[in-house]
């Protein structure tokens, strides 16, 4: 049977790391099997859903190289969600009740203080037809609960290992509200069931529905897929994340020039106790994928170590892989390789590369130190400059005149040199950005004018 892995987001906000962990993993998991992910969308909160998450839910696992396989909208499949529940009806696992919002947390309240579970008591399967019929009349609308059976419901968990639930232990779960709508739990195993999904992947908030899932995939003829619970990404202070606080999105991410690979890269291993290492490809993601090597333990989020590990990734282009975003900085066609060369090591995002272009092209203001030794080494600096055409072996052979002359080497000769010639006290090698700021305008910065 092929694989297939799905992801499941409301479109209620914009995706954050969390959620584009859940849907990498379900992408890797997919491939690493041969088989395909499905995009669900969500959507049945109509008040809370909007286009323009969907859009962006789309345009994010675009941004990641991970696009679904196959997608749908969940408020497509109304009528699935509504056929199912007429057959649980008609099997009898379906009951309907009356309690109000407030009875059933007054309810609750009572269980907690005299120290038992808050589990739904079934007082409404003890309602007889008259008492229902009379409950219609006063205008009361039923919502539906599926009746659980009392046993212990088990899964083998793709991450967390077996699991064992009770069923007397949890509430007859709402499958139809009061107003008609189908719930989250009638939808969702409705759409697995009749969609093919055979492996559902998501975060650790799920595994408390997951025997009741597991029921109602029974009740309605279908065997359950697999599961596996991921375990929770915080933030670097140790908190939640929420689509509604918008924290952590992966669309900032982006605006913040974070290389999707990068990303991909993090997210895949954060959590395991893998070394977190740039990659050629997504294919070596896959390659290397094992879900049981995530742990059972929240995994924080730090996004100044993923900064470092984009440094570490964006080393690893080749010109090629960097040609448009550079041009569009402003490096000439032809100078896009040794530019690259000279600055890749020194930035930690590609657009950075624009502050040392701006080095290289000017103009700069250079800083002149007015000190005997900096004003000596600047002096024979400008008397010796090399002829052009320049290379890499200009600059180490214009410093080895210079200390000859001078008698000044080390830190004395090249921080004058440096501050002059680029404004900065670091950057990248001299003798790689030498040959492209030029003679003309190495002329004038050692002299003290923009150029
Ligand atoms: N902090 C998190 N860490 C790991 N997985 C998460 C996290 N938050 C959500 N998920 C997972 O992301 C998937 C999409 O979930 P969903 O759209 O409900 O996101 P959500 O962030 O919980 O939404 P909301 O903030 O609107 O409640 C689910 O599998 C969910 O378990």
């Amino acid at each position: 049977m092929t694989v297939k892995t799905r992801f499941a987001p409301s479109p209620t906000g914009r995706l954050h790391v969390g959620n584009a962990r859940t849907a990498l993993v379900n992408w890797l998991y997919a491939r690493a099997h041969g088989g395909v992910m499905q995009l669900r969308i969500d959507d049945t909160d109509r008040e809370r859903s909007r286009e323009d998450y969907v859009a962006g839910v789309l345009a994010d696992l675009d941004w990641l190289g991970i696009p679904a396989d196959e997608s749908f909208r969940q408020t497509e499949r109304a009528d699935r969600h509504a056929a199912a529940f007429e057959r649980l009806v008609a099997c009898g696992r379906l009951y309907p009740c009356y309690e109000t919002p407030e009875e059933l947390s007054a309810r609750r309240a009572a269980q907690l203080a005299a120290g038992r579970p808050p589990v739904y008591d079934r007082a409404a399967l003890a309602l007889s037809d008259a008492d229902r019929a009379a409950l219609e009349a006063e205008g009361h609308r039923p919502h539906w609960r599926f009746r659980l059976d009392d046993r212990e419901t088990s899964w083998e968990d793709l991450v967390r290992g077996r699991i064992d639930v009770h069923a007397g232990s949890l509430s007859d779960p709402v499958l139809i509200r009061a107003d008609g709508a189908s719930t989250y739990t009638l939808a969702t195993v409705v759409d697995d069931a009749e969609t093919g999904v055979t492996h559902v992947i998501r975060g650790e908030d799920h595994i408390t529905n997951t025997a009741a899932q597991i029921q109602l995939f029974h009740a309605l003829g279908a065997a359950e897929p697999h599961f596996g619970h991921l375990a929770w990404l915080l933030d670097a202070g140790g908190a939640g994340l929420s689509k509604r606080v918008g924290s952590l999105a992966v669309a900032e991410l982006r605006e913040d020039g974070m290389e999707p690979l990068a990303v991909a890269a993090f997210l895949a291993r954060l959590g395991t106790s893998d070394a977190i290492e740039p990659v050629a490809g997504l294919d070596e993601l896959v390659a290397s994928f094992d879900i049981s090597r995530f742990g059972r333990a929240a995994a924080r989020f730090d996004p100044a170590d993923l900064v470092q590990l984009n440094a570490r990734q964006i080393r690893r282009l080749d010109a090629e892989g960097v040609r448009a975003p550079l041009v569009g900085l402003g490096v000439p066609d032809e100078l896009v390789a040794p530019f690259w060369d000279a600055v890749s090591g020194n930035i930690e995002r590609i657009a950075e590369a624009g502050r040392w272009w701006q080095v290289v092209a000017g103009p700069v203001t250079p800083v002149i130190e007015v000190d005997e030794t900096s004003q000596a080494v600047l002096a024979a600096a400008r008397d010796t400059l090399p002829p052009e055409p320049w290379d890499e072996t200009t600059w180490s052979a214009w410093t080895r005149g210079i200390q000859g002359l001078t008698g000044v080497k080390g830190r004395g000769l090249f921080r004058p040199l440096r501050l002059a010639l680029t404004a900065a006290e670091h950057g990248p090698e001299l003798k790689k950005l030498l040959p492209m700021i030029g003679a003309a305008r190495a002329a004038a910065r050692l002299s003290g004018q923009d150029a």
